[in-house]
């Protein structure tokens, strides 16, 4: 059934016009919905039987913002057109500046553009706990409908620069006590309560107050001023490869030095300016993306429902399973933690502890809640209450015989219907279900350390695993707050696998004569938030040696062997875990580059003896990006090939959540198709010419370089799902 989409109006006995919009779900500002607006503020404006207008949105939420699909279609055409004209015609003129007063009866959420019309009605009547933000700078433009000139008029300048650069929304509890909020009504109240208001302003009782004219809240230009400076300060923190940040405080400035509506003005010239951006364009992709992970084919179409999961056993008690079962408890969700005797058992809980206490001491979590979510945890030894249990994650060490053992016993102690998780970050699943009868509930559940804080949750499917159990662990996913992307059954699953070359480029152009912490810094500068040693380093420099060979056996034909990480080892040297590894670690201060760590780089050059006549290689910066993140995109495209993931876009997701590749890139296939499919095939070519297979272009991506395709675009019939 089409869904009802549109603009209504009812004018009461009392002459309250009530202009409800009505867009399932969030009732987003849609062309339609912009166009119904503008007519019915005409209308009631015009018509002599409406003494004042309350503004508000169908099925208990105001407005979600503007249509974030337009912008999707702008980026595909890169017509500017497609954006309607809204803040001076239909904001300013029809409801700010209209002689009748407009009241906002808001409930739910108002965010962006909708939270931008609740500011330019006269007064906000709101429901408790509704969400209240301006967050286009996540989608890489700035509010476009005003917002930058409103907010800071009735919050304040400090507190509205806050919540636009961060994208921080408050709830109408916190919005009332500022002042964008007047006042605070039961739901059952809000229309009532808002019609009222909105007739108390008409007849005067109370003020008719437009916030683009407000001042009060502003304070002087020198104070403006100085806030500004501090903004700007915080915004090349936070954004340094960003535009919008930087362009809306001008915007802002703008306003508070020449006036609201020459602010507004500005506003729309900006807002058309970045709405073109590459940032734009990477977020709103990464916008789709994301919501676009929940939608499996054969497993979310086919009308299952997802069965309730109360109670998960986690097996083993280490940093991966005291991180799931934080996770799991901060979700009201019971567990039974399993270790082989006490003083790991006890180990593992104290760690789930610390984990807990950590979101307590950083505000992030009450007392109360801490409480509950240890409530619900218990330590076991043995298999005896796996009985009852909905579902078991095994998380123990990477050991092919321990987990098929443990695999053929939990097949015995464990109801049939209990699914049946593993954690492994790169053994084939269908391996470790060898020795079971129970290969249909068998299924990744691959978390990112610390599992606990990493949103990205893997789960990947062999053929056998059933599309329930599938739903299953996406409901639990979603419960825990976790993005699940569904991927298929390889050794490295989506993310390891397309980012185990990340490492290995970093070493071979340190044995090319490359400074490891010049490629660190070049990296991070790329927007990764650790260059690949540093990630090496907190990864443990013994984990990369053990599952090296993992890799090796599979993709032996691409891999590069530095001998690096063995002499790091050698000289003790483990990563973070011990305090040093390319950095020095120590508590309270930021990781050192360790100088004497170059010694052991120079034995490493001599071992591999690839520098060019014995010299260092000189790389610009460009280079070190190229050389490093090709190979990257070039196993990407092996994923695709392969039908690995869905869609190109999980793949974007995948790595932005799991990898923290910059979102304000799209991922790393988005990324990948900007920078151009043939460009990186040609680089990726000539590099293979000189330093071999490691830089080989795969067929995927020499295919689409030859056809001018884009990576994302039509996937192999290859399915792995
Ligand atoms: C000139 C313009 C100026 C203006 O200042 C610019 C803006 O306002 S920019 C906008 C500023 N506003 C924002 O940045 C708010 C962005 N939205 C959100 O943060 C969350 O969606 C929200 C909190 C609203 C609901 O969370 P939740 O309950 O977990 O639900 P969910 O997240 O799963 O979404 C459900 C469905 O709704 C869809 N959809 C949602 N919003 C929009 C939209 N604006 N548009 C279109 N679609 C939207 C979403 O795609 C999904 O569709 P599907 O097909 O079912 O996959």
């Amino acid at each position: 059934m089409a869904k009802k989409i549109g603009v209504t109006m009812e004018v009461g006995n009392d002459g309250v016009a009530v202009i409800t919009i009505t867009n399932p779900p969030v009732n987003s500002l849609a062309s339609p919905i912009i166009a119904g607006l503008k007519e019915k503020f005409q209308d009631a404006n015009q018509r002599n039987d409406v003494k004042a207008i309350v503004l508000t949105g169908n099925n208990g939420r105001f407005s979600g913002g503007f249509d974030i699909n337009v912008f999707q279609q702008v980026h595909k055409t890169g017509d500017l057109s497609l954006m309607p004209e809204v803040s001076v015609e239909l904001v300013c003129n029809l409801m700010e500046d209209s002689r009748k007063p407009v009241v906002a009866a808001v409930e739910g959420l108002a965010l962006g553009g909708g939270l931008e019309l609740a500011m330019a009605c006269h007064a906000r009547v709101a429901a408790p706990k509704a969400q209240l933000g301006l967050p286009e700078l996540t989608l890489g433009v700035i509010p476009g409908f005003g917002g930058t000139q409103r907010l800071p008029r009735l919050v304040g300048l400090a507190k509205a620069t806050d919540m636009i650069l961060l994208s921080k929304s408050i709830l109408s509890e916190e919005g009332h006590k500022l002042g964008l909020v007047d006042a605070l009504v039961p739901p059952g109240d809000l229309l009532s309560a808002s019609r009222k208001w909105a007739l108390d302003i008409a007849d005067g009782r109370k003020p008719f107050l437009r916030s683009l004219h407000r001042t009060d809240k502003i304070g002087s230009l020198s104070e403006a001023r100085a806030i500004l400076k501090n903004s700007r300060q915080l915004a090349k923190k936070i954004a340094p490869n960003m535009p919008q940040h930087h362009a809306c405080i001008e915007v802002i400035e703008e306003g508070i030095v020449h006036g609201g509506y020459s602010g507004v003005l500005k506003e729309a010239e900006v807002f058309k300016q970045l709405v073109l951006s590459d940032t734009a364009k990477g977020l709103v992709h990464v916008f789709f993306a994301q919501r676009a992970t929940s939608k499996v084919p054969n497993v979310t179409d086919v009308g299952l429902k997802p069965r309730p999961i109360k109670k998960v056993a986690i097996i083993g008690g280490g940093l991966m399973g005291s991180g799931i079962a934080t996770a799991l408890l901060l979700s009201n969700i019971r567990v039974l933690l399993k270790e082989i005797n006490t003083e790991y058992l006890m180990k593992g809980i104290k760690s789930v502890e610390a984990n807990i206490k950590g979101l307590v001491s950083r505000g992030k979590l009450t007392q109360d809640k801490a409480g509950k979510a240890l409530s619900l945890l218990k330590g076991v030894l043995d298999y005896t209450e796996f009985k009852d249990v909905d579902m078991v994650i095994e998380a123990v060490i990477e050991n092919i015989q321990l987990k098929q053992s443990i695999f053929k016993e939990l097949e015995k102690v464990c109801s049939p219907h209990c699914i049946l998780a593993s954690n492994t970050s790169t053994i084939d699943l269908d391996v470790i279900g060898e020795k079971t009868n129970s290969k249909d509930r068998i299924v990744g559940a691959h978390f990112f350390s610390p599992a606990h804080l990493m949103t990205l949750l893997e789960i990947v499917r062999s053929k056998n695993t059933s599309a329930q159990v599938i739903l299953d662990l996406m409901a639990v996913g979603k419960a825990i707050k976790k993005v699940p992307v569904v991927v298929g059954n390889c050794i490295g699953f989506a993310v390891n696998r397309t980012f185990f070359p990340y490492a290995q480029a970093a070493h071979m152009l340190t044995n090319l004569g490359v400074d490891l912490f010049r490629i660190d810094s070049v990296i991070t500068s790329f927007g990764l938030p650790l260059g690949p040693f540093q990630l090496g380093d907190l990864a443990g420099h013994g984990i990369g040696l053990a599952v090296g060979p993992i890799y090796a056996k599979v993709y032996g034909d691409r891999m590069f062997n530095s001998p690096l990480t063995e002499l790091l080892l050698k000289s003790g040297r483990n990563g973070k875990i011990n305090g040093r590894g390319f950095y020095i670690y120590e508590k309270g201060s930021k990781p050192k580059p360790d100088p004497q760590v170059l010694s052991i780089v120079e034995e490493s050059r001599k071992l591999t003896n690839i520098m060019p006549g014995g010299k260092p290689r000189s790389v610009s910066d460009k280079e070190i990006v190229e050389m490093i993140l090709f190979p990257v995109v070039n196993e990407a495209c092996r994923v695709l090939d392969e039908g690995v993931v869905i869609r190109a876009a999980d793949l974007d997701i995948a790595s932005v959540l799991g990898m923290s590749f910059p979102s304000y890139r799209g991922g790393i296939v988005f990324w990948a198709d900007m920078v151009g499919p043939k460009y990186i095939y040609e680089r990726l070519k000539r590099l293979s010419e000189t330093y071999g297979g490691f830089f080989k272009p795969s067929r995927y991506l020499e295919e689409r370089a030859m056809k001018g395709m884009l990576l994302s675009e039509s996937q192999s019939s290859r399915s792995r799902m």
